[in-house]
C-alpha cells in the first residue's frame, strides 16, 4: 500500500530535490524529460515498479533490462537518476528508493514540461533481480497490432484508457528512424508506404530516415511542438501524423474503441490532462514491493552489498 506521505518525516524535501536535479539537466538536454518518464514505464511494465530496469549488468545481475532489445541503445537518462540519488543520499540517507525516484521524477517531468502535475504514491522499495527477458516480453513494441499492444496493457492492469492517455506521453521525446522506417517505403510488403500517413509528413519522414539510412537518426515524436507536454499528440493522429505504427493505430483501426477516446483527448485538453495524472498513478501500482520486500538500494545501478 503506497502513501503520499510515505517520506515525510524521513525526506520532507524529496520532491522538491527530484524536480531541482531535472530543472538543471533540462538546462543542458531538452529531452531529459522525456527519457526519465520513459523510464518509470519501462520500470513498471517489468516485475512491477521496482527499479529493475536500473541494474548494471554484472555479478548476480547476469542479464540486464537495461540491455534488453527495448531499451539498449534507446533508454537514457540513468545519469540523471544516478544524480537525483546522490542528491537524496546527501539530504535523507539510505531511505528514497531508486524505484520511487523513477515515479518522482516521471511528474516532475511532466509537469517541469507544461503538463499535469498530481500527487506520487510512495513507498516502493527496489529489487534485488533484473528480468531481461520480460522486458522483452513485457514492453510493447511500436510494430505491434493495437490488440497485442492493449493484451500487453491489461496483463499489468491497465485499460484501453490507460494505454490511449499514456501514449500521450509521446507529446514529447524523439524516436529514432529504426523504430518506424517499416512504415515509410514498403509497408507489410505492400511496395507502399503505410497508408494511414499523412502524405506531407511521410515526405519528411522519408527524407529523415532514408533507405539504408542510419536507423539512430532522431526524429521528435511530437512534430508540432516537441519538447511541450500538450494534447497536441492526439491531434497529430486526427491528422494521419501519428509517427510510430503504435501511435496512429489508436486512432485508424477501424471500429477500435480508442478511437473516441483519442477524439476527446484531442478536443480536450483538460481531459486528457486528468486522465493522464490517473493512469500514471495506475501504472505507478504496478506491483510494487513494500514493507520488508527488498530493499533501499544505496546506488541505483546495483543490489547492495555487490
Ligand atoms: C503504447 C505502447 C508504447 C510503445 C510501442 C512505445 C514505443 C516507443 C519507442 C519505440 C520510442 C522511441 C525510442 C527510441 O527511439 O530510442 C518511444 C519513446 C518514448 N516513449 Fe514510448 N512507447 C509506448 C508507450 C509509452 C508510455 C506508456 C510512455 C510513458 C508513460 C512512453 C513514453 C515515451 C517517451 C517520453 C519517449 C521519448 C523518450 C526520449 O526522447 O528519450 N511511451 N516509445
Ligand atoms: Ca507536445
Amino acid at each position: 500500500q503506497l502513501s503520499s506521505t510515505f517520506y515525510s518525516t524521513t525526506c520532507p524535501n524529496v520532491s522538491s530535490i527530484v524536480r531541482g536535479v531535472i530543472q538543471q539537466a533540462l538546462q543542458s538536454d531538452a529531452r531529459i524529460a522525456a527519457s526519465l518518464i520513459r523510464l518509470h514505464f519501462h520500470d513498471c511494465f517489468v516485475n512491477g515498479c521496482d527499479g529493475s530496469l536500473l541494474l548494471d549488468q554484472g555479478g548476480n545481475i547476469t542479464l540486464s533490462e537495461k540491455n534488453a532489445a527495448p531499451n539498449n541503445n534507446s533508454a537514457r537518462g540513468f545519469n540523471v537518476v544516478d544524480n537525483i540519488k546522490t542528491s537524496l543520499e546527501n539530504s535523507c540517507p539510505g531511505v528514497v528508493s531508486c524505484a520511487d525516484i523513477l515515479a518522482l521524477a516521471a511528474e516532475a517531468s511532466v509537469s517541469l514540461g507544461g503538463g499535469p502535475s498530481w500527487t506520487v504514491l510512495l513507498g516502493r522499495r527496489d529489487g534485488l533481480i533484473a528480468n531481461q527477458s520480460g522486458a522483452n516480453t513485457s514492453i510493447p513494441a511500436p510494430t505491434e497490432t493495437l490488440a497485442n499492444v492493449t493484451a500487453k496493457f491489461a496483463a499489468v492492469g491497465l485499460n484501453i484508457t490507460d494505454l490511449v492517455a499514456l501514449s500521450g506521453a509521446h507529446t514529447f521525446g524523439r524516436a529514432q528512424c529504426r523504430f518506424f522506417n517499416q512504415r515509410l517505403f514498403n509497408f507489410s510488403g505492400t511496395g507502399s508506404p503505410d497508408p494511414t500517413l499523412n502524405s506531407s509528413y511521410l515526405a519528411t519522414l522519408q527524407q529523415n530516415c532514408p533507405q539504408n539510412g542510419s536507423g539512430n537518426t532522431l526524429n521528435n515524436l511530437d512534430p508540432s511542438s516537441p519538447d511541450t507536454f500538450d494534447n497536441n499528440y492526439f491531434q497529430n493522429l486526427l491528422n494521419n501524423q501519428g509517427l510510430l505504427q503504435t501511435d496512429q493505430e489508436l486512432f485508424s483501426t477501424n471500429g477500435s474503441a480508442t478511437i473516441s477516446i483519442v477524439n476527446n483527448f484531442a478536443n480536450n485538453q483538460t481531459a486528457f490532462f486528468q486522465a493522464f495524472a490517473q493512469s500514471m498513478i495506475n501504472m505507478g501500482n504496478i506491483s510494487p514491493l513494500t514493507g520488508s520486500q527488498g530493499e533501499i538500494r544505496l546506488d541505483c545501478k546495483k543490489v547492495n552489498g555487490s
